[in-house]
């Protein structure tokens, strides 16, 4: 059985901490019960100690299979992560969803996708990754009473995501704390029109709509002033005819979308320009966590 969670690209420009798209870049994770507890990965994180023993999937996965069957088990976990860490691109939660979803399949309970994502939320406060992570496609969200409210629009397969994604990570945690304290009014009517314009351009297939839609005065140019190359990948992306170009979730990535038949050109431009990154065509996802049993 194999468990898989996309990547996620947040905010999307304007929607700070409520609007997020999937990604087909995946994680998948295979489990067995065993003797002994062990991990092993392949792909992003292999050559990290930290993650060989506790990391965040194990400690999440106990506390769930220990409440949904009050036993002790050893599990050996195969992981094959293509997600890269700490780069904007919802690393954090497809392991918090894959490991909420694993214990589930373990333990042999039948669990829905709105359950599996409010018990997500417990681990990440804000649902913008959480949510397309777990349902797929273009999501807003928001959160009442520690509960996911969230509308999903299906993303047509003629548009591809072009990914930049620097060689620093940023920890979102880290810089969260660099935003400021508060907005003025006008920058908050700013962000609340872009952001509704946002929505409204999604779910009626206006692309052409995004480039006016995106813009955020909330928290990018504080955050992209940290790596200014950030700049110079957004003009790059617009001149090469990006839909929209934003950063992703709190960077370091910076995330683009665009037709199809305008994807190559894009990335091959991105690539010349910054050989030290590593740039990628993605196609968008419809599926969020799926179980391939
Ligand atoms: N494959 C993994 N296995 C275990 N822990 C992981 C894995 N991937 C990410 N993590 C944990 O998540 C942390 C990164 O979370 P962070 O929120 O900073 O970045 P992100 O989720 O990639 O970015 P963003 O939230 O901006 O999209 C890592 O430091 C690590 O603790
Ligand atoms: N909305 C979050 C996304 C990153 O997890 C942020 O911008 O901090």
């Amino acid at each position: 059985m194999i468990i898989s969670v996309p990547a996620t690209s947040a905010n999307l420009g304007p929607g700070f901490d409520t609007l997020g798209l999937s990604v087909d870049l995946r994680n998948r994770v295979e489990f067995k019960p065993s003797r002994f507890f062990s991990v092993s990965i392949k792909g992003e994180g292999e050559s990290n100690p930290r993650l060989k023993g506790n990391n965040m999937f194990v400690s999440i996965f106990n506390e769930h299979y220990q409440r949904l069957t009050h036993k002790k088990q050893n599990f050996k976990f195969q992981f094959y992560n293509s997600i890269p860490l700490s780069r904007g691109l919802g690393s954090s939660s497809a392991v918090i969803v894959s490991a909420i979803a694993t214990a589930h399949e373990a333990a042999g309970v039948r669990v829905s996708k709105r359950r599996i994502l409010n018990h997500a939320l417990v681990y990440e406060s804000h649902p913008d990754n959480i949510t397309p992570a777990v349902m797929g496609g273009f999501n807003v969200a928001t959160v009442e009473k520690n509960k996911v409210f969230s509308q999903k629009k299906h993303l047509p397969d003629y548009l591809r995501a072009v990914v930049v994604i620097p060689d620093k990570p940023i920890s979102t945690a880290k810089s969260r704390t660099t935003l400021p304290k508060s907005y003025s009014k006008e920058n908050a009517v700013f962000n609340v029109s872009h952001a509704a314009l946002t929505v409204a351009a999604f779910f009626n297939e206006d692309w052409e709509m995004l480039k006016i839609a995106t813009q955020d005065r909330f928290h990018q140019k504080a955050r992209m002033k940290m790596m200014p190359e950030l700049f110079t990948i957004q003009k790059t992306a617009y001149e090469q005819g990006a839909l929209m170009s934003t950063l992703s979730g709190s960077g370091s990535t910076f995330f683009s979308l665009c037709y199809d038949e305008d994807a190559a050109g894009l990335a091959a431009r991105l690539e010349q320009r910054f050989p030290q990154f590593a740039v990628k065509i993605l196609n968008l996802d419809n599926h969020g966590l799926t179980v391939e049993r």
